[in-house]
């Protein structure tokens, strides 16, 4: 079992990363969750038939409310979050009852969100089902999207620990592999050249993202997270660097509607778009059609579908949350590992967005 640290100023604590993770559970939550009460599951309607029975298993002896929510982003709307907190109240949570939010990032946003909230607060604990997780899981950022915008209502609220047990993903469609892969590329190539090789010649297909392969890329995504979320843990400078293809990533999202594009398949877009932007407009030197060539074999798309209008995807940007005033702001590489954030004016973005459809 990897053990991996992340400190903030809100709270310290771990993500345990490995392949029987579960069994380590409920003696943390006897060991380390001081008189807690009731346990409060969230999970969806995907996750709770496939692995809520061995998640009940290994909480046996203990006084549990389970509450279903629908799968993936359906689940982060304020109607999911407000018959979330009734069901908490009708069945008499109280402050130190705990939440566990198992499933997805979907439920791991919206279950932190219900935490920080309920009561003004509550403990919870992370259980991530998906590749995609252990960026999600990791760093305290929970939320709900508008129909505005991407996790517009939200909060930084910290969990007490992080359960990542990696026999769930054993049931992941190809999809959301593709999906959350994209986060660790994400994370190679913010931190290092050295990383982003790795995978490239590890993962020639999903094939080979198992075992030990899967669980050193997940420990050293993980690991990258939590090194900028220590020194930055609310957003007020470097974490920006983990929204790296975020922008026109979640502008995406949003235009086509939330949930018809899976997260990371947008966000791998918006990185191609934030590399190109990287060479034009920083002189960043990489061979972008090499890194082409391999996510186009992994699947991915590669480019703005045409569907999505650059002005239509620049006003989504506007309302971006590293938009300040009128200026929308980019995540860019001076070089693989070296980000920055720089501003795009708008005549500029849109010749760029059109270049790129
Ligand atoms: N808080 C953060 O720092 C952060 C970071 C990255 C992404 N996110 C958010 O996370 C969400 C995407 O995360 P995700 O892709 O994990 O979301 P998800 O919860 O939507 O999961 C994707 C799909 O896989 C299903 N699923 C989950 N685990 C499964 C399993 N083990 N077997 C079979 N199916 C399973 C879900 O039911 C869902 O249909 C987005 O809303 C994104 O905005 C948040
Ligand atoms: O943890 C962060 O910080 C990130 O930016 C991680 C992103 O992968 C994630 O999608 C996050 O939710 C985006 O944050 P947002 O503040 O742009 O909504
Ligand atoms: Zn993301």
């Amino acid at each position: 079992m990897e053990q991996i640290p992340v400190i903030t100023n809100a709270k310290q604590y771990k993500v345990f990363l490995g392949s029987h993770i579960l069994e380590e559970l409920l003696p943390f939550i006897k060991q380390e969750i001081d008189e807690y009460t009731k346990i409060f599951i969230l999970t969806d309607e995907t996750v709770g038939p496939l692995h809520l029975e061995k998640l009940m298993q290994a909480l046996k002896g203990e006084d549990i409310v389970v509450y279903t929510v629908p799968s993936g982003e359906k689940a982060k709307t304020f109607d999911v979050y407000y018959n979330c907190l009734t069901f908490a109240l009708e069945n008499k949570l109280d402050r130190k009852s705990l939440l566990l939010a198992f499933g997805g990032g979907a439920v791991g946003d919206l279950g932190g969100f219900v935490a920080a909230t309920f009561l003004r607060g509550i403990r919870f604990i992370q259980i991530p089902t998906t590749i995609l997780a252990h960026d999600s899981a990791v760093g305290g950022k929970v939320a709900i999207n508008h129909p505005l915008g991407k996790n517009m209502i939200g909060a930084f609220y910290q969990p007490e620990a992080v359960f990542y047990d990696l026999s769930f993903i054993n049931t992941l469609p190809k999809r959301e592999v593709r999906s959350g892969f994209a986060e660790v590329i994400k994370h190679a190539l913010i931190h290092d050249e050295a990383f982003y090789r790795q995978l490239q010649t590890e993962v020639p297909s999903f094939e080979f993202l198992t075992g030990n392969t899967l669980l050193h890329a997940l420990k050293k995504g993980i690991e990258v997270k939590s090194k900028i979320v220590k020194k930055d843990e609310k957003e007020l400078g470097i974490r920006a660097y983990l929204n790296f293809g975020h922008t026109l990533g979640h502008a995406i999202e949003a235009e086509a509607g939330y949930g018809v594009m899976a997260h990371g398949e947008a966000v791998l877009i918006g990185m191609l778009f934030a590399l190109k932007l990287s060479k034009d407009k920083l002189g960043l030197s990489f061979n972008e059609k090499e890194l082409i060539e391999w996510v186009g074999q992994l699947g991915y798309e590669t480019s703005i579908n045409k569907q999505f209008s650059p002005e239509k995807l620049l006003q989504r940007m506007l309302q971006d949350k590293k938009t300040i005033g009128q200026e929308v702001r980019f995540v860019l590489l001076k070089e693989i590992g070296k980000p920055v954030v720089v501003t795009i004016n708008h005549d500029d973005l849109l010749m760029h967005l059109k270049q790129f459809s």
